[in-house]
């Protein structure tokens, strides 16, 4: 399937959600006018790392974010993978995705898995305990957000799934710019090993700790980027063709040959 996906490659207000929202809908109306299928944010996009604020500033069980977005997936009819959001539960404070289709239901709600202890992570937010799997007209699809895609085992378990093989992997990202090039290496390497496309959306800008890199990257399942942002803002587009996972899957039938005898995923 011929599939439209645009980028927003945006700066972050500093703890301000009612800011980042206003302007994310600007973009998703820029893309919804351009005939995008789907539109993807970047990671934490309404707070930023406002780790510190994150008590008063978390989405009370992503209420907020659920009745905002849902109603913009389905007024613009158009698929949203709303990044990651700070969501406050009894449990604790997730980085959670939440996907919309485009009529404006809940496609997957997913946490992040590995929280990065270098920005602190671990002392404010908990892990996310289930995969991101999840399917849209384009077919199957998982979402991961940033440093999971360090984790390519990770990324495998969502991949051998005995129901569904995703062929396209969302991810979501607040990448800091001195590490971008590894981002730009990981990407393709879990693309070219999962025989899959790549969409990831990174911030640009700064926060008060770190700058951050952009280089939002399409990438297809042989592992060619097709698109590709630089540093500033921008919305990006690029158009996929789902099946040609199929052809790549056949011609190099990797997920057949692995040797399940010898190692556990
Ligand atoms: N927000 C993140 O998870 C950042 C991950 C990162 O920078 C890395 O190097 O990994």
């Amino acid at each position: 399937m011929e599939w439209n996906i645009a980028i927003a490659q945006m700066d972050i207000a500093f703890a301000d959600p009612e800011k980042n929202k206003a302007r994310v809908k600007e973009w998703i109306e820029q893309a919804a006018s351009k005939a995008a299928d789907i539109i993807v944010l970047p990671e934490l996009f309404t707070t930023g790392y406002a780790l510190d604020q994150m008590d008063e500033l978390a989405d009370e069980e992503g209420v907020d974010t659920i009745t905002y977005f849902s109603k913009l997936a389905r007024d613009y009819r158009i698929n949203i993978v709303a990044g990651s959001v700070a969501k406050k539960t009894d449990d604790g404070i997730f980085n959670t995705m939440y996907v919309f289709n485009r009529h404006g239901a809940i496609a997957k709600e997913y946490s992040k898995a590995h929280l990065f202890r270098l920005m602190n992570e671990e002392k404010y937010l908990s892990e996310g305990q289930e995969g991101g799997l999840f399917k849209l007209e384009s077919g199957p699809a998982a979402g991961l957000i940033c440093y999971d895609i360090r984790f390519p085992e990770w990324v495998r378990t969502q991949m051998i799934h005995p129901k569904m093989t995703p062929n396209t992997l969302y991810v979501v990202a607040e990448w800091p710019a001195p590490r971008i090039e590894q981002w730009r290496s990981l990407l393709i390497a879990r693309a070219i090993e999962n025989q899959c496309f790549v969409v990831a959306c990174n911030r640009v800008g700064s926060d008060p700790n770190n700058e951050f890199g952009g280089k939002s990257l399409v990438i297809d399942p042989l592992g060619n980027v097709i698109q590709e942002g630089d540093h500033t803002e921008q919305l990006l587009f690029a158009t996929i063709e789902t099946d040609d996972v199929h052809e790549v899957r056949e011609n190099i039938p990797v997920f057949q040959d692995r040797r399940k005898d010898l190692y556990r995923l």
